[in-house]
């Protein structure tokens, strides 16, 4: 449904290429979550993506036609494609419902009155539809943006952060109503976000940029348990990247020293009896379980690892550590 072949796109004035060699096709009622560091590309291929700019090279289509670019659209987006952006767009003193309303045409308003009353129910604001937008939180906002583009029965839906302005609970809300959303209606999403965590629960797949290019691309599952390189391991955090040298020395491996070796910290586990000889050197609080910071071997190489007997690792203790998984990546 959409299809990016070959995507490259360099802003004037600046020496590097912001997207190369952009490959990726999005199914119907796919979540593809666009993850990486700051500068790695993201919005510009959003913005390629709606038409909001344009490409040097390479080809993006959508349902079968080309997306083209302002120098040949000046309006841009496809019928069928809705891109929320961190601004939502909303007008403030309008109410919800009058915000939405302007999306459907006047030639059915008993269609048009129901269709607003199903977007606000997906997106759970029902209540909230008498109240101006002003009046609303960040996060309310975001759900009628949300609730607006989805009014016109879009195929695409394009979101920019869409987890930035809520709390744990409205982002855990939002989750599986966006889940709910491409289940029910066959709508695919492409979002961006900065939480690479929250890209973990939500996606169908997940496509990791770095400097303008894919490196990694694949389900939750596989880019969270198979990074490709360190850059991976670290976007999703609790691991602990080891130069391959001071692994082995830890823990009796002979893995390639030019390599690193990435451990989650839940398959790094403390025992009494085997493994590799640690002192505990901080033991952090984190209500459910500690996280605990240790000196492996007696190195100043540290590692952490996630402790659910409460209490019963102490600081300057030894204790063991036994690694049940870890990755070889390129250094
Ligand atoms: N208007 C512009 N003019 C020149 N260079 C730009 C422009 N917009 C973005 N860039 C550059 O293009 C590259 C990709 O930027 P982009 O905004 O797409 O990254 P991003 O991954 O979305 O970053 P962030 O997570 O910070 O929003 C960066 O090197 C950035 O400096």
């Amino acid at each position: 449904m959409l299809q990016i072949n070959n995507l490259c796109k360099q802003y004037p004035g600046n020496e590097h290429f912001a997207l190369k060699n952009i490959e990726l096709t999005i199914n119907a009622g796919e979540i593809i979550s666009l993850v990486g560091s700051s500068g790695s590309g993201k919005s510009t291929l959003m913005k390629l993506v709606y038409g909001i700019l344009d490409a040097d090279t390479g080809t993006i289509t959508f349902n079968e036609k080309p997306v083209y670019g302002p120098s040949v659209k000046l309006l841009p987006g496809e019928r069928e494609m809705k891109f929320v952006q961190q601004d939502f767009n909303l007008n403030p003193y309008a109410r919800v419902v009058d915000n939405i309303a302007p999306m459907l045409p006047n030639t059915d308003l008993d269609y048009k009155q129901a269709r607003i009353h199903e977007v606000l129910e997906l997106l759970n604001i029902l209540d909230l539809k008498d109240k101006p937008a002003v009046n609303l939180s960040g996060g309310q906002q975001q759900r009628v943006a949300i609730a607006r583009a989805l009014a016109s029965n879009p195929k695409l839906l394009l979101l920019d952060e869409p987890f930035s302005n809520l709390d744990v609970m409205l982002k855990s809300h939002l989750k599986r109503d966006l889940q709910r959303l491409a289940e029910k209606t066959g709508i695919s999403i492409l979002l961006v976000t900065h939480e690479p965590l929250d890209a973990l629960s939500l996606s169908s797949r997940i496509v990791i940029m770095q400097e303008g290019a894919i490196i990694q691309h694949g389900t939750p599952k596989e880019v969270y348990n198979h990074p490709s390189s360190a850059y991976v391991a670290r976007l999703f955090g609790g691991v602990n990247i080891l130069d391959a040298a001071d692994f082995n020395a830890a823990f009796g491996y002979a893995i390639n020293p030019t390599k690193k070796v990435v451990i989650h910290t839940h398959d790094l586990h403390l025992s009494d009896q085997t493994g590799a000889p640690a002192k505990v050197v901080k033991v952090e609080y984190n209500g459910s379980y500690e996280a605990l910071v240790l000196e492996v071997n007696g190195s100043m190489r540290k590692l952490q690892t996630l402790n659910y007997l409460l209490g019963a690792y102490k600081k300057d203790e030894y204790c063991r550590l036994v690694v049940k998984q870890f990755t070889e990546v390129d250094g």
